[in-house]
């Protein structure tokens, strides 16, 4: 049987979506078709595979699943659930005028098209915060530990070149035994002098790769430095590898407590979509 899967990104961190809204998938989506889907013949390996399941566009409400290459689920995509919301929008002509309520693995969150491949998502306010020595441990749906990257490099060039993936093979396991998680991602953030700038990357949990960006990672980082008063702007520009800017709004209250965060960011169709062979696991 073909699928029909379109090909997106959200500031740079990639994306398959399939629309399931006709069951043509009626079992688990396991780890094998997942795996598969993110093994794209002509463009890079996908970081995430988002399933549409249903739209109703007289509400507004759109509800996908995301999940990671590996195949697990349940965790909170910040890029991904910008991605979903600009697919159901040209899915279904939505009306955007009064934001758009989306379902992501059976959470609610709102948003608003701000621009045309823009859109700004509100998450609930953080389930966690843990300030441990140096480094930050937030849960946004996600499971983050943020590092203040000064304290392994020098400079910025410094940055850019610090060998991640080797970092988080050698420490992720001293994080997920301190704070009992096997599931966490592993952001190291440069902040820049402007105060409201940083540059940020993120080891994944769940595709075990530094991806071009995650949007949960902004927000906990964004979250981390302004709690930490690296950071003292509540509009913060997080600058991932791939450039394309995540802006993270942060609502304050008079005493500076964190009330509610803002993702913003584009969300774009990167490529004509292509037919995915469920028999054979390829594309064709
Ligand atoms: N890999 C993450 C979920 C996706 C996060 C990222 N792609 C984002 O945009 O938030 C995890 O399993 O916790």
């Amino acid at each position: 049987m073909l699928l029909e899967v379109e090909h997106w990104s959200g500031a740079g961190n990639r994306f398959v979506i399939v629309d399931n809204r006709r069951k043509i998938i009626n079992k688990q989506w396991d780890i094998l078709l997942i795996t598969s889907l993110c093994k794209r013949k002509k463009l890079p390996d996908a970081e995430g595979v988002l399933v549409l399941l249903e739209l109703d566009r007289e509400n507004s409400n759109c509800n996908y699943d995301f999940y990671n290459p590996d195949g697990s689920t349940g965790t909170m995509c910040g890029n991904g659930a910008r991605c979903a919301i600009r697919h159901a929008v040209l899915t279904d002509n939505f009306d955007i005028i009064h934001g758009i309520k989306l379902t992501l693995n059976n959470r609610l969150y709102t948003a608003q098209i701000v621009a045309n491949d823009r859109v700004a998502l509100r998450l609930p306010l953080y389930k966690q915060l843990q300030l441990i020595d140096s480094w930050t441990y937030v849960d946004v749906g996600s499971h983050h530990v943020i590092i203040d990257a000064r304290k392994l490099v020098d400079s910025i060039e410094e940055f850019h070149q610090f060998d991640l993936i080797k970092f988080a093979n050698e420490n992720l396991d001293f994080y997920r035994n301190k704070l009992d998680n096997p599931s966490l991602n592993l952001n190291i953030a440069y902040p820049i002098r402007d105060q409201c700038t940083i540059q940020l990357r993120t080891y994944e949990n769940g595709v075990y790769n530094e991806t071009q960006a995650c949007g949960t990672g902004a927000i906990s980082t964004a979250i981390a430095f302004w709690t930490r008063n690296i950071i003292r702007n509540t509009i913060i520009q997080l600058i991932p590898i791939s450039q394309r800017i995540l802006t993270v709004h942060l609502d304050t209250d008079k005493q500076e407590h964190i009330l509610g965060m803002i993702l913003e960011g584009d969300a774009r169709q990167d490529a004509p979509s292509s037919q995915f062979d469920t028999e054979s696991m390829q594309y064709q």
